[in-house]
Formats: structure tokens, sequence, C-alpha cells
């Protein structure tokens, strides 16, 4: 490998960087893969796009090919992932991580910039640890020469958590979490209008498997009137609690009535609660005129907030800086968000605190799973259930969930 120096005085090895997007597509991809290209560029590298998430790897031909300045103009303010994205099923296999090496190694690439998920990221590190191994299989078959195979005897990752979930413990913000918030809000503003003018009561789903992030933030920024998450379900007798809050509501003048379920939504036992479910049980028990919205893919799709694009942007420079600068012996990092910086954070770690949130909720253990998952999930939490639950001299307030009552959101200098 020779070095290079760009204008700016930078030096980079040259050398070739492969950038995928995988899993869900989210808001904000497009804008970190342009930042990829062309800071790749502007530091001397070659990148390359991997078409189709894994795929691309796993089919070779087409499926990789390099990208140059002006390949990535004109895609800032797309939604989506104009590389493609898909969810790989062969690429779990060892077959197909041994052909994904092989094609990576026909255009000499040994370092990955991925933007996914959870799942994706997983499979990256593991695709990494495995690397020497498929390295040594594919040149023992003969399929590449010794000489490729001791050139690259490692595979130098970065991570960037594209989803729109913003499900990964660790970081502040995922790439598409900020586009798919605005895009609940839109939607809930809208239906306030139409619910108001009848005085009707909507159900909204909302994504979010296994985590509550986007319906608990679009609860409190819509002004919802009950929300239900993964990480914090309702405590038993929810049905009365719900129903009374919600006639409280109508009695004192409220002409809407909007309730958030997550789509991965379940009672403290593991029962899923569904969106029809909370339906019919304000139209059996209140008599509400109700209807259900559910948003899907909805939120995923348009273009990116400014901030999806800028902190994209941001997340797509540093990756380009932390994989040309990895060694084979460096910790494998994503490139995240903490308190508005840009920051490295472990991906095993990052990845296995984030599992270990799924874990909690299995195990209906959710003081847990709310702690695991950040403490300002809590702090949200607390908050939603104050603005949520209206205090009136004749009518205090009664606490769905007691400990968080005083929950401080102001984090005071020692
Ligand atoms: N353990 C694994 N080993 C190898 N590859 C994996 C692994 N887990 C996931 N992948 C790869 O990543 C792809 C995407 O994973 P997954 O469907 O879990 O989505 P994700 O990245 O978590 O994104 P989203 O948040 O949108 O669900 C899989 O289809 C597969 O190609
Ligand atoms: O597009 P698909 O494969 O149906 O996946 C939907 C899932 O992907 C996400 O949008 C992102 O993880 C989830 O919120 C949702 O459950």
């Amino acid at each position: 490998m020779t070095a290079a120096r760009s204008n700016r005085g930078e030096t980079a090895m040259t050398t070739r960087i492969g950038v995928l997007t995988s899993g869900g597509d989210a808001q904000g991809m497009n804008a970190a893969v342009r930042a990829v290209v062309r800071t790749g560029i502007h530091l001397g590298a070659e990148v390359y796009a991997i078409r189709e998430g894994w795929q691309g790897a796993v089919d070779g031909g087409d499926g990789i090919s390099r990208l140059d300045w002006d390949d990535v103009g004109s895609v800032l303010h797309r939604g989506g992932t104009v590389i493609g994205t898909a969810r790989c099923r062969e690429f779990r296999e060892r077959a197909g991580q041994l052909a994904a090496a092989r094609h990576l190694l026909e255009h000499g690439i040994d370092r990955l910039i991925v933007i996914g998920g959870d799942g994706s990221l997983t499979g990256t590190d593991e695709f990494r640890r495995n690397w020497p191994d498929l390295v040594a299989e594919l040149a023992r078959e003969g399929q590449i020469t010794q000489e490729v195979a001791d050139a690259h005897t490692s595979l130098m990752i970065a991570g960037l958590v594209g989803s729109i979930d913003n499900d990964l413990v660790g970081t502040d913000m995922t790439i598409g979490a900020d586009s798919a918030l605005h895009r609940i809000v839109d939607a809930i503003d809208t239906i306030a209008s139409t619910a108001a003018s009848h005085q009707r009561s909507f159900v909204v789903e909302v994504m979010g498997r296994h985590c509550g992030y986007l319906p608990l933030m679009a609860a409190i920024a819509g002004g919802c009137d009950y929300v239900f998450v993964p990480e914090d379900p309702p405590a038993d007798g929810w049905e009365d609690d719900m129903c009374e809050l919600l006639r409280s509501g109508r009695a004192a003048g409220r002409r809407d009535s909007i309730v958030l379920v997550a789509e991965g939504a379940h009672d403290r036992h593991g029962t899923p609660i569904t969106a029809t479910q909370v339906k019919d049980l304000l139209a059996e028990r209140l008599g509400e005129d109700t209807r259900v919205t559910i948003l899907g893919h909805v939120q995923r799709g348009g273009s990116p907030s400014a901030y999806d694009r800028w902190m994209s942007t941001l997340l797509g420079y540093a990756a380009v800086q932390e994989v040309l600068e990895a060694t084979p012996d460096s910790v494998p990092h994503i490139l995240g968000v903490r308190h508005n910086r840009i920051a490295q954070i472990p991906l095993v770690e990052a990845v296995q605190q984030t599992r270990e949130v799924a874990r909690h909720v299995e195990r209906q253990d959710y003081e847990a799973a709310v702690t695991a998952r950040g403490a300002s999930f809590g702090e949200m939490l607390a908050v939603f259930e104050r603005m949520s639950r209206p205090r009136r001299p004749s009518n205090p307030s009664r606490r769905r969930r007691g400990s968080r009552s005083s929950t401080p959101v102001v984090s005071r200098r020692a």
C-alpha cells in the first residue's frame, strides 16, 4: 500500500473501502453514503458500493461497484438508500460469508463501513471475526492466491446505526429516527384535527418492534393520551386505567383522544396488546367512535429531516477516518451520537447491551429493561406520565408508574 496525501495535508493509505446499507432502510442513509464516498476520495481511498445489503457481497458481479464523487450527487435529500438494502439470509451462513469474502477480495476491499441496525452490525462483527479463517479457506481451495490472502489478513470495520427505531444502546440517536418521529407527529397532528371534529378516538400503531422510543417520543411531541411501549407495559388493570383516563378527558372537554400502540406492545405477562384490541375496548366500554390507523412504512419513507442529513454526514465522515485508522488489532467501533457530539462506541458492547434490553423484556423484568434502555428513556416515561394525567383539585392524579414520579431531568454540575 502506498501513502497518499490530499491537498489538505491529510494522510491516508491508498486503499479500498466498501460501504453498504443493510436491514430496514432509514432516512439519512444516503447522506451517510455520500459522506463516506466523498470523505474517502478526499483521503485518497477508493470507495465501493456493496448493493442490496450483504446480498451484493454474496452475489458479487454488479453487486459491488466503485462510486465516484458525482455518483452521490443529488442524493442527500432522498429517502431510503440509493445503494439498496436487504435482509440477506445467505450471509448468515458460512457459505454466504465465504462468497462475500471472495467477492470483496476480487476488488481488494478489506475495509467496510456498514450502515444498518443491530442485526446488520452483529453480522458485520461476526464476519470480521471469521475473516482470517474465510481467507485461509479461500486460499486453500485455490479461489484466491496466497499473495491476496497474505495482503488481506484482517477485515477492518466501522458501523453506523441506520434504523428508525433508535434502538441501539450507547448512541443517543440512530440514522432515520428523527425523520420517522417527524413523520409520526405529522400524522398525529393530522389525525387530531379529524378526531376533534368528530369527537372520535384514534388508536395509532407505531413502528418499533422491540423499542418504545418512537411511540414514547411521539406521544410526548403529539400530546397523546396513552402510550403502550414494549419495555414498560402497563400495570394489570390497564384497561380500567386507560378508559378512566380517556373518560375524564372527555368530561373535561377534550374533543379528541389519541392512543399510541407500539407494534411490539404487550402486557406485563407478555400477551400482545394490539391496536384493534384497544379500539374494541374503547368502543365497548366508553361507547367511543374509535378508528385505528396503522402508520406502517410511511414512517420509514420520505425525505430525511435536516438533522438526519447533517448528523449522517458527520457520521459518514467520521466512519471513514475510523476505518482508515483501524488496524487488525483495533477494537471495532460504531460511530454514534452522545451529548450532541459524534462518539466512538465499542461495537460488541453496544450490540450486547441492546440485546440485554430484549432479554429483560423476555424475562418480564421491565424495570431492568427501562434502565438498560438508557437514563433518558425512564425520564421520558415519567414526563409523559405527568403530561398525560390531568391534575385537578377535585381529581388528584393517580400514577401508573409511581417510582418515576420525581425523576429529575436536569443534569446538575457537580
Ligand atoms: N448473526 C448474524 N450473522 C450474520 N449476518 C447477520 C446476522 N444478523 C443479521 N445479519 C445480516 O444483517 C441483515 C439485517 O439484519 P436484521 O434483519 O436483523 O436487521 P437490522 O440490521 O437489525 O435492521 P432493522 O433495525 O431495520 O431491523 C440480515 O438479513 C443478515 O444479512
Ligand atoms: O420492512 P420490514 O422488513 O417489514 O421491517 C419492519 C421493521 O423494520 C423497522 O422499521 C426497523 O427495524 C421496524 O420498526 C419494523 O418492525
